[in-house]
């Protein structure tokens, strides 16, 4: 079974991810991984490059195109739910998971390691209250097709395993 985690950046994919993995002894896949391992570069440069449009094309090639195991769990890109058919796509192919959580409590998570994260990396810290609200409201559409929505501050992998094997 493919288990995608969707949600805005900070929401814990990655984190939560590597933990289900290993408690549901899945493979785990970070796509954000993957696109830098694929491009020898990081995403923040080839951003700074190739600018947002050739990413978001890039990173649904690399959603839909990527050879997975029959069983893993795939942290995706925050804003890879947003654009083109991906969010089609993840639900005809597997289970989709949101990690929701408040635009302030993001905020409060993004401040150290913004450097990474290009759409953050230039903003002061008032001004990045304001991107993730805005950013959160236009995305939030897409984040709720999600088969299972799951609060991102009382996240435990104990009862993410739970939930996905009662599904199968
Ligand atoms: N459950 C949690 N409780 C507290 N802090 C957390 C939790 N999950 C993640 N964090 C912290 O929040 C930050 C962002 O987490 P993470 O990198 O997993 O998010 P992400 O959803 O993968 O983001 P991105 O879309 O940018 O890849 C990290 O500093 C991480 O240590
Ligand atoms: O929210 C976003 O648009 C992004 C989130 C990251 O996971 C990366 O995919 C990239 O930095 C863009
Ligand atoms: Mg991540």
């Amino acid at each position: 079974m493919k288990i995608f985690l969707i949600g805005f950046m900070g929401c814990g994919k990655s984190t939560m991810g590597k933990k289900l993995a290993v408690k549901l002894g899945y493979d785990f896949i970070d796509l954000d991984h993957q696109i830098e391992k694929n491009l020898g570069t990081t995403i923040t440069a080839y951003f700074a490059e190739n600018g947002e449009e050739a990413f978001r094309k890039l990173e649904s090639e690399t959603l839909k195109n990527f050879d997975y195991p029959s069983n893993a769990i795939i942290a995706t890109g925050g804003g890879a739910p947003c654009f083109f058919d991906n969010m089609d796509w993840m639900n005809a192919n597997g289970l989709s998971i949101y990690i929701e959580m408040s635009a302030a409590a993001l905020a409060k998570r993004l401040e150290s390691g913004k450097e990474k994260r290009p759409l953050l990396k230039d903003l002061s810290e008032a001004e990045m209250v304001r991107f993730i609200e805005d950013k959160l409201t236009e995305r939030e559409r897409f984040y709720k097709r999600a088969g299972v929505t799951v609060n991102g501050i009382s996240l435990s992998a104990d009862a993410m395993r739970a939930m996905i094997l009662s599904r199968q």
